[in-house]
C-alpha cells in the first residue's frame, strides 16, 4: 500500500445473481485514495456507484478483490471483526439521511459513539460539539420530523463523523434537497475537506464534482476517467 493511501483496492468485483441475469456491478476496480482528498465519483444510473461505496465501506462483501481502509483488510475479516473496523474507520452519509425518527437530533448523532462503546458522557460531549459544527446547536432536542431535509443531512454529517473515521462514504448527500439546503450541504463537505477530512461522494451533482479534488466517471462497473479538476486543490 502507498505509504499516504488510507483506502486502497486492487481488483474489486461485485457480480448480484447467476447467469443468464448476472450483473457486474463493480468489474474490476483499483483505487488509491490518499489522506485528505476529497474524490466525488459520477456517472449514469446503475453503473455501480453505489455498490462501489458500499463495499469501500464494508457493507457489502466483493465476489473477488480486496479492500483496504486505514490499512484494514475488510475483504478478510470475520462479520464481528468486520463491524468493529467499520465503526472505528469509517462515516456514512446518506441520500434518505437514514436518521431514527424517535431520536433527537443528539441523540442521532451519538448513537455510533455508544455503539462503539465510547462512555455516555463523552459521546454527548462529541455530539454536541458535532452538531454546533454543523450550524444546529439550537436544534439538538429536535425530533427529525422537527427539522428541514437541510438540516436532516447536517445531522446525518455530524452523525458520520463522530467515532472519527478515517473517511466520510455518502451517497448521493445532496439528492433529496432543495436549492438552498444543498447550498449548506456543500459548504459543509467543503469545510470538512478544509479541515483535511478523507471524502468520497457518489453523486449527481455537478457542482460536487467541480469542487472535489479529483472526479471519477464510472460506467459499467469500471473506471472510464479519473482526473483532478483544474479548480480542485493540489493534493
Ligand atoms: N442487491 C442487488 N441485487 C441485484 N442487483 C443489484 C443489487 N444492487 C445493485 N444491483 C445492480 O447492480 C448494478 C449497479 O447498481 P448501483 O446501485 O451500484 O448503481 P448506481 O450507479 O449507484 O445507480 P444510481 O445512480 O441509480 O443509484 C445495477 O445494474 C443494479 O441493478
Amino acid at each position: 500500500m502507498n505509504e499516504e493511501s488510507v483506502l486502497v483496492t486492487r481488483s474489486l468485483h461485485k457480480d448480484f445473481g447467476a447467469a443468464p441475469a448476472l450483473v457486474h456491478a463493480v468489474n474490476g476496480v483499483d483505487l488509491q485514495v490518499r489522506r485528505g482528498e476529497t474524490v466525488a465519483v459520477m456517472g449514469p444510473s446503475g453503473c455501480g456507484k453505489s455498490t462501489l461505496l458500499h463495499l469501500l465501506g464494508g457493507l457489502e462483501r466483493p465476489s473477488a478483490g480486496a479492500v483496504d481502509v486505514a490499512g484494514q483488510p475488510f475483504d478478510r475479516m470475520s462479520e464481528k471483526q468486520l463491524a468493529r473496523a467499520r465503526r472505528a474507520t469509517v462515516g456514512f452519509v446518506f441520500q434518505a439521511f437514514h436518521l431514527m425518527d424517535e431520536l433527537t437530533a443528539v441523540e442521532n448523532v451519538e448513537l455510533p459513539a455508544l455503539v462503539a462503546g465510547v462512555a455516555p458522557k463523552t459521546a454527548r460531549a462529541r455530539a454536541t460539539a458535532l452538531l454546533e459544527q454543523v450550524g444546529l446547536a439550537g436544534r439538538a432536542t429536535f425530533l427529525p420530523a422537527a427539522l428541514s431535509g437541510g438540516q436532516k443531512q447536517r445531522v446525518g454529517v455530524a452523525r458520520s463523523l463522530v467515532n472519527e473515521p478515517t473517511v466520510v462514504l455518502a451517497d448521493e448527500p445532496t439528492g433529496n434537497l432543495d436549492t438552498a439546503a444543498t447550498e449548506d450541504v456543500l459548504r459543509l463537505f467543503g469545510r470538512l475537506r478544509d479541515a483535511g477530512q478523507t471524502l468520497i461522494l457518489v453523486t449527481h451533482d455537478q457542482r460536487i464534482g467541480d469542487a472535489a479534488d479529483r472526479l471519477i466517471s464510472m460506467r459499467d462497473g469500471v473506471f472510464v476517467g479519473d482526473t483532478r479538476p483544474p479548480a480542485g486543490r493540489e493534493a
